[in-house]
């Protein structure tokens, strides 16, 4: 198929052409916020990850999902989903919006449990236990698959203590705190923007730096899976930039799943692309390959931008 959107950018990865990465000869002062130098310097730096060059398609199953139903009391969210999510891959969901995309990405922490009246059929595996199973310790497992939410959520505390809060809990010692709280800030890439204020509060951050935090907050406690909903949505380009960039860098450690509104981000950083809608899972491929080969018509009407 020829890969083409209606407004004419290709959508395969690493052959397009993503607006915020375009070079032009205007002044800085008068660009438009995305295109100014400081975006295409992160998008330069972005552009030597190629997600298709640390694709593994046969890398271990971290979860498997299987067959899993979702309702919301008698409204039925997701039908019939199965999904291998394999370890140290990013995998990206997309979809129309309300198609589930973070239902399904709830529903691998049980977030959703916090919601009355919902309930899942189905099983995903997770080192050979089932997620979903009445008798899984949830705090343990939120621990081991963390999950970083769409707008920044620190708490109302120091930077120093957002990260340590997590081991505050666990009982940790104040020397293995210390060095834990810097690892995962330098993890987060925010040690340096901070490691001279750790006792400030983290509400003066920014957008872009309350996301890091937060996604160094939940490095803290170890997670084997990191689960992210639309992480950079509220952030500006330069902000998101450096967010997919690290999303590229934490891969080497985690296995990620990622909820995007945004194709070009899931082109960019994503080894495994799945296509919802309605609830239903319809294409789940290489992110290379469904981009320019998908199997199903709705997969490539979506793509294309004829629908959502
Ligand atoms: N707490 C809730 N109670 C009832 N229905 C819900 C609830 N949360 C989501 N839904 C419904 O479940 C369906 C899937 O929603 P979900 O938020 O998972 O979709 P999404 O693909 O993530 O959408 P978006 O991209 O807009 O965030 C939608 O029809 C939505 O209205």
């Amino acid at each position: 198929m020829e890969n083409q959107r209606q407004d004419g950018t290709r959508l395969a990865p690493g052959n397009y052409k993503v607006s915020p990465m375009q070079e032009t000869d205007q002044p800085a002062d008068q660009l438009p916020a995305d295109q100014t130098p400081e975006v295409s310097d992160a998008a330069r730096h972005m552009g030597s990850f190629d997600p298709t060059k640390t694709l593994n398609t046969d890398a271990n199953l971290r979860i498997d999902v299987r067959n899993t139903n979702f309702f919301y009391g008698a409204k039925q969210a997701l039908y019939d989903v199965s999904l291998p999510i394999r370890e140290k891959q990013v995998t990206a969901l997309i979809g129309p919006s309300g198609c589930g995309k973070s239902t399904f990405l709830r529903t691998l922490n049980r977030m959703n449990d916090l919601i009355p009246g919902t309930r899942i059929e189905g099983e995903a595996l997770f080192d050979g236990s089932n997620i979903y199973d009445k008798k899984t310790d949830v705090v343990l497992l939120r621990q081991r698959i963390g999950m970083v939410f769409q707008r920044p959520n620190p708490f109302p505390k120091s930077i120093f203590e957002n990260v340590a809060y997590g081991l505050k809990v666990q009982g940790k010692s104040q020397k293995f705190i210390h060095e834990r709280v810097e690892t995962s800030l330098r993890g987060a890439a925010l040690w340096d923007e901070v490691k001279d204020r750790l006792n400030s509060s983290a509400l003066g951050l920014s957008g872009g730096q309350q996301q890091r935090l937060c996604i160094a907050r939940a490095l803290a406690v170890q997670p084997e899976v990191l689960l992210m909903d639309e992480p950079a949505s509220a952030l500006d380009p330069i902000a998101t930039l450096k967010i997919e960039e690290l999303i590229t860098d934490l891969v080497k450690e985690y296995t990620i799943v990622i909820v995007t509104h945004n194709m070009q981000q899931a082109s960019r950083v994503s080894h495994f692309t799945s296509f919802f809608l309605s609830g239903k899972l319809i294409e789940s491929s290489p992110t290379v390959d469904l981009f320019s080969h998908p199997h199903q018509k709705e997969t490539e009407d979506y793509i294309s931008g004829r629908f959502g």
